[in-house]
């Protein structure tokens, strides 16, 4: 299957309300996704302003010099001094769009439908003549009258456009009719590949970019993070999952979603929430007791794909919703041994418990040692026990990174402070290897700045 993702983080993406990619995060992000192996990356509109310009100009030299590998795109109006600007740049191609329903044809550029056949053929070859290749782009594709869609594709076609991207502009979409869709336009209209570019108002962009590709597009237009207008597009992480899952094709470094994540994440202020697929903190963290018990048996029965595809690990978490081969497990790995009574009366505790978000190991210790009378505390003494100060980004929902972190293994207290640092996390690991892990977790947490870890000597 031949498939390729565009990114277009830095064009799409930025049109997120309250996204704005600094010159230097637009070159750095470049270079993370050259590095995560996208085809082609949309780098911005460089007639919106001169930043975007100075942008695309710096990733066009990285790319001259070898450090970006990926196709580099310039977006552009059918308006000629748009396309020169793209063009001063030396972009690799110029991506030129027209709204071509006649909702757009009437309300935005005012032009009949053999007007605006007649604007598409003149800027398309007005590129094409200034050496470059051209992306022609159907907005509004999906609300197209179908004859007059074909009649577009084939004037962009005959004008001097290799591909033609077919927007879902408005996120209308369903994969039935995006597959029917794509395969028509494919036998129609020889001598060009299709691009897929799906919002996701109705939260189908990647089923239909799927489907798209079933029907014959080859590129697929995605964001970190799903990040555009409105709701946004597909997803590159849930894409680029699907694409492994459903038809076994690589398209990026899987192992690298979630740093770029991370990434675009830090830099547009936008937080992914705990559940996004693939690279959200809980897409591999399990919670009810009869799905612990099966991924315990063998993660197959509770994962559609094992977390180390992505550079992941699994976790599950304790709370009412706990069966007793999750609590047994747990009560293992912290080196406490109860017999099957005593195991009975700690899970009743916490069924009986109301409103207890997570029991946190030190909780289930404590709860054990009720029952038991023994003392479980202090732990093993080879124990390390340590303070880890947090600092959080600008734009960071302090409280959102506090619950991130409670959840760590190895986590037993978290305290959101005032002064320079923003939250302090108590830390317990049997040896420095573990403890190392536990500090690189914190510090992998959405949200996380810097840390300053200290090693508590003494308690008194
Ligand atoms: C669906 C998508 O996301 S497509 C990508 C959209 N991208 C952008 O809008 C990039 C950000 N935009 C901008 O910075 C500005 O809108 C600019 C620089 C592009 C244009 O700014 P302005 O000239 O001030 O115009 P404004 O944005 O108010 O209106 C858009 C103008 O472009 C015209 N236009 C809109 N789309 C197109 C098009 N694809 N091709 C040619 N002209 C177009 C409109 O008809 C309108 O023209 P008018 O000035 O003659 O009325
Ligand atoms: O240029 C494209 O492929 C898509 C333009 C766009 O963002 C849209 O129509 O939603
Ligand atoms: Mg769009």
């Amino acid at each position: 299957m031949k498939v390729g993702i565009l990114d277009s983080t830095l064009r799409e993406g930025e049109q997120t309300p309250g996204v704005v990619f600094t010159m230097e995060q637009r070159v750095e992000i470049a270079k993370a996704l050259s590095d995560l192996g996208v085809s082609m990356i949309e780098a911005g509109h460089p007639a919106v302003s001169p930043d975007i310009y100075e942008g695309i100009k710096r990733i066009v030299k990285l790319k001259r010099e070898g450090e970006i590998t990926s196709e580099i795109l310039g977006h552009s109006r059918a308006v000629k001094r748009d396309v020169e600007i793209a063009s001063e740049l030396e972009v690799d191609r110029i991506a030129i769009f027209y709204g071509v329903s006649d909702i757009h044809l009437k309300a935005k550029t005012k032009t009949t439908r053999e007007e605006a056949l007649n604007v598409i053929a003149d800027v398309v070859g007005y590129a094409k003549a200034h050496g470059v290749k051209v992306r022609f782009t159907a907005e509004d594709a999906t609300r197209t009258d179908l004859n007059y869609l074909v009649r577009v594709a084939k004037t962009a076609r005959d004008a001097g456009a290799d591909r033609i991207s077919i927007a879902d502009t408005v996120g209308i979409l369903y994969p039935t009719k995006t597959r029917e869709l794509f395969s028509y336009l494919v036998r129609e209209i020889p001598g060009v590949e299709f691009d897929i570019h799906a919002h996701n108002d109705l939260g189908m962009a990647v089923a239909n970019a799927l489907a798209a590709v079933e029907g014959g597009a080859t590129i697929i237009h995605a964001t970190v993070n799903g990040l555009g207008e409105r709701v946004g597009i597909v997803a590159l992480q849930s894409v680029a999952a699907a694409l492994k899952y459903h038809f076994n094709v690589e398209v990026v470094r899987l192992d690298k979603l979630v740093s770029v994540s991370s990434l675009v994440e830090k830099y547009s202020g936008i937080p992914t929430p705990p559940n996004f697929p693939i690279t959200g903190d809980y897409a591999f963290v399990h919670k009810a007791g009869v799905h612990v018990a099966g991924i315990l048996s063998d993660p197959r029965t509770y994962e559609f794909m094992p977390p180390e595809t992505f550079g992941r690990s699994r976790d599950y978490v304790i709370d009412k919703y706990t069966g007793k081969h999750a609590l047994k497990d747990r009560f293992e790995r912290l080196g406490v041994k109860l017999d099957d009574r005593e195991m009975e009366q700690v899970l009743a505790k916490i069924k009986s418990s109301q409103g207890t978000r997570y029991f946190r190991d030190v909780d289930l210790l404590e709860i054990a040692e009720e029952v038991t009378g023994k003392v479980l505390k202090p732990r093993p003494p080879e124990r390390i026990e340590a303070v880890v100060s947090v600092k959080c980004g600008s734009n960071v929902y302090t409280t959102s990174v506090t619950r991130r972190l409670s959840v760590i293994p190895g986590v037993k207290e978290v305290m959101e402070i005032s002064g320079d640092y923003d939250i302090v996390v108590r830390v317990e690991a049997r040896d420095s290897t573990e403890l190392n892990n536990v500090i690189e977790s914190i510090r992998s947490v959405k949200g996380v700045e810097s840390t300053l870890t200290s090693l508590v000597l003494k308690k008194m």
